[in-house]
């Protein structure tokens, strides 16, 4: 298989794009973040066959976990590359491993300022070409069927992993680096956020056709945290993308950010020059509209948890969701991530209940 070949099908379905751009659909689109994932059984098939990271750092692999939940729901209107955002941090010299049941650890996280200038800045983005590879396979095996999102995670959210070492839900170490080494801490986002915007540029040359920004960690955040240490460098990276893709001479593609917890800054993040913003589930559609405008496009935000309701339950839920939000300029995907445990009829009904909603 040549990854070189970037003649791919033409796209049947557009209903993302069209959203995300503002432009008229004929059904609300919907994707649901973490669709290949644990709940489905076929990927579980894969993952005891496979450790997590040579799931992503293999093209063939990758793509085959990106498609299957394509052939389960035939109401999604958009694909996920799968990947993660910690090969980052790996492409920067890091190790990360993926513990079964506690996620991810990193041996050696950072544990001093020094640290940072160990990184390998230079030459990182060389070492995800695999996640380039991957995309540009499933870009053909997709057929056109519907449009290929690629992702990354954003500094800050990528910073508190490498500090703390793994998840953690106090972000502790990381909090201390900000009030002790604050240059350091700038610093360390800078970096980041050159390796991402690179990583982006990448990611459509190789065939991305959207891309979402992940500040999973802006929960932690103040709105005056928000705005010092997420906001200038979301931004930098929208622009940054921007200016390189035409340098490129390649298409634009939409981008969307996504705050997990950055509900209380909806109007700084309305400035960022997103085109479509995410919402999780604590976002009021109503108030979210009237915060950020006509001109941005929002993307959410069912608890994941209402899909452990009945199938009634999660269609009635699901309706009265995309009725809030309305027809235009309108996403339909969780709060956050679908959780392991989550029964695939619920998907079934959630994506089912969003194109029959209006
Ligand atoms: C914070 C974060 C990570 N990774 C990601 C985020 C941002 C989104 C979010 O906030 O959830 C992003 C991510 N991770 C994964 C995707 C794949 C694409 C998709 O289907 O959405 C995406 C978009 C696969 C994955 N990434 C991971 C899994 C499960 C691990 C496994 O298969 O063993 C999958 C399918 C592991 C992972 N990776 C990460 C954590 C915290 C975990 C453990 C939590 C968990 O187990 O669900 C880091």
């Amino acid at each position: 298989m040549s990854y070189t070949n970037k003649n791919f099908p033409e796209l049947k379905n557009d209903r993302l794009l069209r959203a995300a751009l503002g432009k008229e659909v004929d059904k609300v689109p919907v994707w649901v973040m973490r669709q290949a994932g644990r709940y489905l059984p076929e990927f579980q098939e894969v993952r005891a066959k496979h450790d997590f990271f040579t799931v992503c750092r293999t093209p063939e692999l990758a793509c085959e976990v990106t498609l299957q939940p394509l052939r389960r729901f035939e109401h999604l209107d958009a694909s996920i590359i799968f990947s993660d955002i910690l090969v980052i941090p790996q492409a920067l010299g890091m190790i990360v491993e993926m513990h079964p049941g506690k996620g991810p650890v990193f041996p050696k996280p950072l544990t001093s300022p020094t640290e940072i200038n160990q990184l390998q800045e230079e030459g990182a983005v060389s070492r995800l070409t695999y996640v380039g590879d991957a995309i540009t396979l499933t870009r053909h095996k997709i057929e056109g069927k519907v449009p290929l999102i690629g992702f990354t995670g954003a500094p800050f959210t990528l910073m508190g992993y490498m500090i703390e070492g793994g998840g953690s839900q106090t972000m502790s170490k990381t909090k201390e680096w900000i009030e002790k080494y604050p240059k350091d801490v700038h610093k360390l986002l800078s970096l980041l956020t050159r390796v991402i915007i690179d990583y982006l540029v990448m990611q459509v040359h190789s065939g991305a056709q959207l891309l979402q920004v992940f500040e999973s960690s802006a929960d932690h955040l103040t709105k005056e945290q928000f705005a010092e240490l997420s906001a200038p460098y979301l931004k930098q990276i929208r622009e940054g993308v921007r200016t390189k893709i035409d340098e490129k001479n390649i298409e634009q593609v939409p981008m969307t950010v996504f705050a997990k917890g950055g509900g209380h800054s909806l109007d700084v993040q309305a400035q960022l020059g997103y085109e479509t913003i995410g919402l999780d589930w604590t976002v009021d559609p109503i108030e979210a509209r009237k915060i950020v405008g006509e001109n941005i496009t929002l993307q959410g935000n069912l608890d994941p948890q209402d899909l452990y309701k009945s199938k009634e339950e999660v269609k009635d839920l699901t309706i009265n969701m995309v009725k809030k939000f309305g027809k235009f300029r309108y996403i339909a995907n969780l709060g956050h991530g679908i959780t392991p445990a989550t029964p695939i009829e619920s998907m079934t009904a959630f994506t089912e209940a969003v194109h029959e909603a209006i």
